[in-house]
């Protein structure tokens, strides 16, 4: 089981709050295929729950800060483990959100072959949250919340994509333009995967 994962075809999308991962992600499970795993789901799906793990997890999220590396990456591993027969490839979305989370997902798991990096300005990234918040009943899409999770992403995980740069999987994808115009963008980068 743990080859058939390492065999897996991994992306990891990688932006900042509200740069539109997800809205991407949905757009490539339709066009190829793929599974769709966001951390940040698999956490509110914990939530929800009302275990007393989910309890502690409310707690974090809400300030914005992150959840302790073995419990996002063990959720994230079920994940891939439940769907490896059916899957095409693995889109993990928001994951890693610092270098230590990317290197630990390779150890356990295995290597990404691509980075979609989904690139947009800072005060896009606050409009488009306080936009969501209107309907999206998350905890954390609030101006507080929203700009310690901007900090954060700008601390912690901008250095993630120099990390895989160097390797060079990583594709920039501006993501201030229409939606489908970003998706041409996305699926360009999925396509040029052999
Ligand atoms: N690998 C991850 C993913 C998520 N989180 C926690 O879950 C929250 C929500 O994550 P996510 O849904 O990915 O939120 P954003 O990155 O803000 O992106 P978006 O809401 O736009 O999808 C984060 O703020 C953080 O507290 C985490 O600690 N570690
Ligand atoms: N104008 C515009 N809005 C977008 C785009 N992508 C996402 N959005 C909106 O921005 C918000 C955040 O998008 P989401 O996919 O949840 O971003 P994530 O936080 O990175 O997963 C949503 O309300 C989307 O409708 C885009 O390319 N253009
Ligand atoms: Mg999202």
């Amino acid at each position: 089981m743990a080859d058939k994962i390492k065999d897996a075809k991994i992306i990891f999308v990688v932006g900042g709050p509200g740069s539109g991962k997800g809205t991407q992600c949905e757009k490539v499970v339709a066009k190829y295929g793929y599974t769709h795993l966001s951390s940040g789901d698999l956490l509110r799906a914990e939530v929800a729950s009302g275990s007393e793990r989910g309890k502690t997890l409310q707690a974090i999220m809400q300030k914005g800060e992150l959840v302790p590396l073995d419990t996002v990456l063990d959720m994230i591993k079920d994940a891939m483990i439940a769907k490896v027969d059916v899957s095409k490839g693995f889109l993990i979305d928001g994951y890693p959100r610092e270098v230590k989370q990317g290197e630990e997902f390779e150890k356990k798991i295995g290597a990404p072959c691509l980075l979609l990096y989904i690139d947009a300005k800072g005060e896009t990234m606050v409009k488009r949250l306080m936009k969501r918040g209107e309907t999206s009943g998350r905890s954390d899409d609030n101006e507080e919340t929203i700009k310690k999770r901007l900090d954060l992403y700008y601390k912690a995980t901008e250095p993630v994509i120099a990390f895989y740069s160097s390797r060079g999987i990583v594709r920039k994808i501006d993501s201030e333009l229409p939606v489908d115009e970003v998706f041409g963008h996305v699926a360009k980068a999925i396509d040029g995967l052999k």
